[in-house]
């Protein structure tokens, strides 16, 4: 049995849920909000996302922690069944992408982080792209956008009381501070499998639509660590790490696609899709060569996963236009804040 993180007290682990998933909220400009100046802004939910001491200038507003790596995706030509979007039709295709850390600040230990993700952005031949950011939770902590920002409100909130009335307003809280505190933690971004959580629809070429979500499995043997092992590690040991299991060869992962069936709760990402859903594997990605986010190209990409090619849309899931009106102003502030961040080396932008 691999060793299980210590009990944490519920309110600990509520803690550890926003911090580490930073991620905002609520109905945002795409339902109208500006009609009504108590609704939920995607500058409220920035807000609510700033650490105490203010974002890392020039740094991505949530996830702030991150490494880029170049790879390739081979499409075994199995999602073609799927969908029609370029990049599921058999061939190689160029990928973009980021391996990071659910958080908001940049000193923070990456022991610390619960959450880690993993960033795509996949390029077809005629220019299509499709991008997705995933996450290593099978499920997210809340139901909805609204609750999201509920959520880091109550849990930066000084009132004893704010907790555990979140909790009573939103009990699927309580299913992921369960896998918060009990599911094993790993030393490797490469051992992790990340997971869409969100819904997208996918049609093929006859034009039939499937709601789907998709996960990253991890070619490496996860290897269970304890929090106390991670916590004696350096505190950025997760970019080592990789260096390290880079330089001895790539690291891959096979992407699945789910598809779910009628009743399944497919605007939820709260909830997990019963097992035995149709499930199929639809190509390898290869993480090639790795470089420091300053330097790199994920740095200017704004993974924003209503970027979707032919072949694939937005489903009744409400959390991707909420995530994306977030993202654009999170990424339109650390641009203008580029300066702040420079380069380090010159002329190693690709
Ligand atoms: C309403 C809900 C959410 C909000 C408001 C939100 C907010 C944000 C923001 C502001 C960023 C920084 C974007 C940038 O500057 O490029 C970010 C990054 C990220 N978010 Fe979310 N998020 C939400 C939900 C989610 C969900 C459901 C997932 C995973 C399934 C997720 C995974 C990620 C990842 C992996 C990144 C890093 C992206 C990168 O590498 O650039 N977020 N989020």
């Amino acid at each position: 049995m691999p060793p299980s993180p210590p009990p944490r007290s519920p309110l600990g682990a509520f803690v550890v849920i926003a911090v580490v998933l930073g991620g905002g909220a609520a109905a945002f400009a795409y339902t109208a909000g500006w009609l009504s100046p108590d609704r939920l802004s995607r500058e409220k939910v920035l807000a609510a996302l700033a650490p105490p001491d203010g974002p890392a200038p020039g740094h991505r507003r949530n996830h702030v922690k991150g490494i880029c790596f170049i790879g390739s995706f081979a499409a075994n030509g199995a999602g073609a069944a799927l969908s029609r979007a370029p990049m599921l039709a058999s061939g190689t295709y160029p990928v973009v992408g980021r391996m990071n850390l659910g958080g908001v600040s940049l000193s923070e230990p990456d022991a610390k982080a619960r959450v880690r993700g993993l960033s795509l952005q996949f390029t077809a031949p005629d220019g299509a792209e499709w991008r997705t950011a995933m996450i290593s939770a099978p499920f997210f902590p809340v139901a909805t956008p609204d609750a999201f920002y509920a959520l880091l409100q109550a849990s930066a909130s000084k009132e004893a009381g704010a907790m555990p009335a979140f909790a009573a307003a939103h009990p699927e809280i309580a299913r992921f501070g369960a896998w918060a505190g009990s599911a094993p933690w790993t030393g490797s971004y490469a051992e992790e499998r990340y997971n869409s959580l969100n819904s997208f629809i996918f049609t093929d070429a006859g034009g039939t639509d499937r709601v789907v979500r998709w996960s990253m499995r991890p070619e490496a043997q996860p290897v269970a660590v304890s929090p106390e092992a991670l916590a004696a590690r350096p505190p950025d040991f997760l970019n080592r790490e990789i260096r390290q299991r880079l330089a001895a060869g790539p690291v891959r992962w096979t992407m699945q696609v789910t598809v779910a069936e009628p009743g399944d709760p497919v605007a939820d990402p709260s909830q997990a899709w019963p097992d035995g859903r149709r499930s199929v594997d639809v190509g390898t990605l290869t993480v090639n060569t790795l470089q420091d986010e300053a330097d790199g190209p994920c740095r200017d990409i704004n993974y924003d996963p209503t970027v979707l090619p032919p072949g694939m849309r937005t489903s009744a899931d409400p959390f991707p236009a909420a995530r994306s009106s977030a993202y654009a102003l999170s990424y339109e502030r650390r641009a203008a804040e580029a300066a702040q961040y420079p380069h380090a080396a010159s002329g190693a932008r690709p």
